[in-house]
């Protein structure tokens, strides 16, 4: 029956229910929880969480288990048991590293050990895909379909989820036009659109590329403070600017924009990240502090886009390794790597040096 959401469809609501602050029930072979991302709690959400169970749980990731010294016997995860003292903000604080270092949670947590966590996995994986902090609060079901039926939710089978949200989604072409650019006249932009519902990610073509040789190609991950507001802590936007220029002197290129702000962790955390920087930690040491990988990106996009228009090798505008080991991996030879080293400043050399020693770029 097509008019019964599908699990991609009902994936997409359950992204959009986490954001709103609305629950989502989550189901597999071993029971049922209810799950809403920590940032959106609030009193009456957790007292009604409480009637339903008496012992919520708080499910974060291992990194900001590390960080809170939390014992994570769950391998990538920890379940923090809430007390039942605890109110709203106690809530929020495991989740967010805002005021770890003004107001340091008195431990000791504890944590649950034992029993299934696939349910609690999947619950982290879509607050991430939803842009939230990756902490969620969670109850216990008797009767995971009863209960949405009661209450009108949005139910995800984690068996059924798991595939979706381990892969990204099959992109497919929009539309494509002409755009006359100051580098080039001969500019056109493609916008692309996973079939999950999730961010659209564009192709900026310069000039009419030859197919069969490789592509002068850069793959830019979207920067709203470096690329539109000229920030100083970063690269972006002398990289955005750089890439262009050489496409357009050279009459032909790629520049694929992909909407991955904040190394794939959305604006709203990377600027908690830039507030933890301002803290004292690193970019990395930030990413870890919030619950997040040093890099949530999957560069296979690019390179399904690029297959999409028909090319199948780069000469790469990057210092960035991982950008070109994924390439490779995916089909796209990287015949060369072309470095892109310029908007070097006094904010940002310290980002710079990071990236270098903990991240491979190359200097
Ligand atoms: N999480 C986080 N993201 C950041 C920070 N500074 C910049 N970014 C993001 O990092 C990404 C930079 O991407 P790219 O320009 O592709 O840089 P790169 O991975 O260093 O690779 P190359 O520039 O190709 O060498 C963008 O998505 C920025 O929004 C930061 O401190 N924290
Ligand atoms: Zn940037």
């Amino acid at each position: 029956m097509s008019l019964v959401p599908n699990i991609t469809e009902l994936l997409a609501r359950a992204r959009a229910d986490l954001r709103m602050g609305v629950p989502v029930v989550l189901t597999d072979s071993d029971g049922a929880i209810l799950a809403m991302a920590a940032e959106t709690l609030n009193a009456e959400r957790l007292s009604d969480l409480r009637a339903v169970d008496p012992a919520p749980l708080i499910a974060i990731t291992v990194r900001r288990a590390e960080t809170l010294k939390a014992r994570a016997y769950d391998g990538d995860l920890a379940r923090v048991e809430i007390p039942r003292d605890a109110d709203p903000a106690w809530v929020r604080a495991i989740a967010d590293p805002a005021n770890d270092l003004i107001a340091p949670m008195k431990g000791p947590l504890a944590t649950r050990r034992g029993g299934p966590t696939l349910l609690h996995r999947t619950a982290l994986a879509l607050t991430k895909a939803a842009r939230l902090l990756p902490a969620v609060v969670t109850v216990a079901l008797r009767d995971g379909t009863g209960f949405t039926n009661d209450h009108g939710l949005t139910r995800i089978d984690a068996m059924l989820a798991a595939p979706h949200l381990a892969d990204r989604s099959p992109l497919f072409s929009v539309v494509s036009a002409r755009l006359p650019m100051q580098v080039s006249e001969a500019g056109r932009v493609h916008v692309f659109r996973p079939e999950d519902g999730g961010e659209e990610h564009y192709a900026v073509e310069i000039g009419r590329p030859d197919r069969q040789k490789p592509v002068l190609a850069r793959l830019h991950s979207a920067c709203f403070t470096g690329d539109l507001l000229g920030s100083l802590k970063c690269d972006c936007g002398p990289q955005l600017r750089a890439a262009l220029a050489q496409m357009g002197q050279q009459g032909a290129g790629v520049l694929l924009y992909l909407n991955q702000e904040g190394r794939g962790i959305g604006l709203a955390n990377k600027m908690r990240a830039y507030s933890l920087q301002d803290q004292g930690f690193d970019t990395v040491q930030a990413n870890h502090r919030l619950g997040f990988e040093d890099d949530e990106r999957d560069f296979r996009l690019g390179a399904d886009i690029l297959k999409s228009m028909g090319f199948s090798a780069v000469k790469l505008l990057t210092n960035n390794p991982a950008k070109i080991a994924m390439m490779e991996k995916s089909g796209v030879q990287v015949t060369e790597r072309v470095p892109l080293k310029v908007g070097e400043t006094a904010h940002n050399r310290g980002y710079l040096a990071t990236k270098a020693a903990k991240s491979g770029h190359m200097l």
